[in-house]
């Protein structure tokens, strides 16, 4: 075998490798993340990897907003009462939730995808975007960067947008999530490793928070008796960031082209430098 043509799901360590054998000269994900990969293990070995940036990070911000607004406007818990006879009448306090127009937003991570789901965000007339970023991106959106605590302090939504890292697991841990507001929305559409889960279900029962909207869990599948999932409060998606039709085909052919590049010595259009 000469290359792996792999998912988030396959995790490749020196183990895979050395079954790979030592022709194997190309690891190419489908994928953004990386964090399945142990690059410096493949860089070690000579063999070139890659993953698919960009391709996916408008599905990835058009879902965040869709899991912000599921989770915001409760739509999952008013799609179940249509369906089991909750619905008894109209009632104007009934199924409420914040409004985006006019809160605060806090978006921890501002790379491309954290960018792109500011810019989506943006037209909902929020009073601020924040950002908590190791380096400041200068933007267009005008998003100011604060500090990760001022941020958890400030926002109305936080989301998680960081890239999945030894630095950034479990960044939202029980003392992250109390120095939200009681009142704030918790989205996370990056990788379930950035939450301390336990924590988020504690605090989340305890009403500590509003809600959580989350694409990403520990582990995927989520097993049908977490906790997480007992949890009005809780709206979970079965990780679809990038699940749309025209993303899918794109990182497709991306990673068909990162193999053939990488196999026959040319440049790779996603290697991870
Ligand atoms: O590409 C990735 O890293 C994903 O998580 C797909 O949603």
């Amino acid at each position: 075998m000469n290359a792996l043509f792999v998912t988030i799901k396959e995790k490749i360590d020196g183990e895979v490798l050395d079954a790979a054998g030592p022709q194997l000269k190309v690891v190419a994900t489908i994928s953004v993340g990386h964090d399945h990969l142990d690059v410096a293990e493949c860089r070690k070995r000579g063999i070139r990897v890659a993953n698919t940036p960009e391709l996916l990070t408008d599905a990835t911000a058009e879902l965040t907003l869709a899991l912000l607004l599921c989770t915001s406007r409760r739509l999952p818990e008013a799609l179940n009462a249509v369906r089991d006879g909750g619905w008894t009448k109209w009632s104007l306090t009934w199924m409420v939730g914040p409004g985006l127009a006019d809160a605060t937003v806090g978006i921890v991570g501002f790379g491309r995808i954290g960018q792109a789901v500011a810019k989506r965000i943006k037209p909902f007339q929020v009073a601020r975007i924040l950002y908590s970023n190791r380096s400041e991106r200068p933007n267009d959106i005008g998003a100011t960067r604060v500090t990760f605590d001022e941020l958890l302090k400030e926002s109305d939504f936080v989301i998680c947008c960081i890239a999945f890292t030894p630095d950034s697991k479990e960044i939202f841990n029980r003392s992250a999530f109390e120095k939200m507001k009681k009142t704030a929305i918790f989205i996370n559409t990056s990788r379930g490793g950035t939450v301390d889960q336990a924590a988020l279900v504690e605090i989340l029962k305890e009403g500590r928070i509003r809600a959580a909207g989350l694409d990403v869990t520990t582990p995927e599948p989520l097993p049908l008796d977490s906790p997480l999932l007992k949890l009005k409060n809780c709206v979970v998606l079965p990780h679809i960031g990038s699940a749309t039709i025209e993303a899918t085909n794109a990182i497709a052919e991306m990673t068909a082209r990162n193999i053939l590049a990488g196999l026959t010595g040319d440049r790779m259009p996603g290697e991870l430098k």
